[in-house]
């Protein structure tokens, strides 16, 4: 059933302030205090430590996120008086200097002005650090699945590198003006080369990825306000790099390359050539994030942490919710426990939600 925006802040502010062990005469209070500013200007504001603690439970009920074991410890930054794109720009470089910490990463999140009849920003990239992909009279250049936003940054004047990691400017927009681009600096943007333990020859497929996931296009729900532009980042579990972004087909499709450079025959299934790839990638991207001492985790340790989490809720008196399709990795899924049991799909909120593409 449809709840209005006092239902929501009313159940927002229940759970919130019992978590944090408030009496329920504050609960009242503030409530009230919430339902007077409703009434007077349609909408409310939080306060910093509702935000703050909105935006841990948002990723502690996030279903499709194996790495919900660290969710109480997460930095916010709050930036809701900020009012122009430049402004905005300038704490997205500080969000990434802070959460990249030269390689020892720290979850972070930043959260800009709220969806109001005054303001509704909008980042249109999908992370704040990804590459270009070029579709050209001979084949594709980069990162497929940037095709279509790299083409809308050039329409919007960026000037095109056509190389296979071009880092792709900010787009931020404010209501319905223009939006402006940005380039990010190169002194924000870690990078790993990749490179193997042990086949000499991995370097010379000259591979990298960056260090830093930060994804910029979900919008962040707490007690019926949506927060339309809350960059957020953990680190990287290796599997999304080695066994999709360079693995897929229609990303970087490296798994050919590695098997002939193997000396693996391609040409027949039952040799596993796909498997023995995959796994030699992973190892190769896993390697090389240590080495560099750029944070990231194995899929093994990141099932034997979610345990963990699924244990710690219990301990609250918390059902864990989640979505087993996800939350199970892309490599070798029935190694990991979650492949042996059913998770509850159910909604809860604070939560992160996709949110409709700001451009066409
Ligand atoms: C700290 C390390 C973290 C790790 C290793 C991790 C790992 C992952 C992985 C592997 C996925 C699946 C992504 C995919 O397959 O495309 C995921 C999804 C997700 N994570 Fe986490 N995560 C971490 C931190 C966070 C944080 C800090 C937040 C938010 C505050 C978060 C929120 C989410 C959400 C909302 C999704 C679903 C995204 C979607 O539906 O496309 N995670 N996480
Ligand atoms: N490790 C991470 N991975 C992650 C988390 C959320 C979303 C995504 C991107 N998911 C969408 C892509 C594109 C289609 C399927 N996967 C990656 C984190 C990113 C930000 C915080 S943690």
């Amino acid at each position: 059933m449809e709840m209005n925006l006092l239902q929501e802040a009313t159940e927002f502010i229940t759970s919130c302030y019992q978590e944090l062990h408030k009496t329920q005469s504050e609960i009242d209070d503030r409530i009230s205090d919430i339902a007077q500013q409703i009434q007077l200007d349609g909408t409310y504001s939080h306060l910093a430590f509702e935000i703050d603690y909105g935006a841990k439970v948002a990723w502690r009920n996030s279903n499709r996120c194996i790495g919900r074991l660290f969710w109480d410890q997460m930095h916010t930054f709050d930036q809701r008086h900020l009012e122009t794109e430049e402004e905005i720009f300038m704490a997205i470089v500080e969000h990434m200097k802070y959460a990249t910490n030269q390689g020892r990463i720290r979850p972070t999140i930043s959260i800009f002005p709220p969806k109001s009849h005054k303001h509704h920003v909008r980042i249109w990239n999908h992370q704040l650090i990804r590459y270009a992909g070029y579709q050209t009279e001979n084949g594709i250049i980069g990162d497929p699945s940037s095709i279509e936003f790299t083409e809308k940054c050039i329409e919007l004047g960026w000037e095109p590198q056509y190389g296979r990691f071009d880092i792709l400017p900010i787009v931020i927009q404010i209501n319905d003006n223009l939006p402006k681009l940005f380039e990010l600096p190169k002194s924000s943007t870690l990078e790993v080369e990749i490179r193997h333990p042990e086949f000499e020859w991995f370097q010379d497929l000259e591979l990298k990825w960056y260090g830093v996931p930060l994804i910029s296009d979900m919008a962040l729900e707490i007690g019926g306000l949506r927060y339309t532009a809350a960059p957020f980042n953990g680190w990287y579990m290796g599997t999304e790099i080695g066994a999709r972004n360079l693995a897929d087909e229609e990303r970087y499709n490296m798994l050919p390359k590695i098997a002939s450079c193997m000396g693996i025959d391609t040409k027949s299934s039952i040799s596993l050539w796909k498997d023995k790839a995959l796994v030699e990638l992973n190892i190769a991207v896993l390697h090389s994030f240590r080495e560099d001492g750029v944070s990231i985790v194995d899929h093994h340790t990141a099932a034997q942490q979610f345990k963990k989490f699924e244990e710690k809720e219990s301990e609250s008196g918390r059902n864990v919710t989640g979505n087993w399709a996800w939350l199970i990795p892309p490599m070798s899924p029935a190694t990991t426990h979650i492949f042996h049991k059913p998770y509850k799909n159910d909604i809860v909120k604070p939560n992160y939600f996709y949110q409709a593409k700001p451009y066409s």
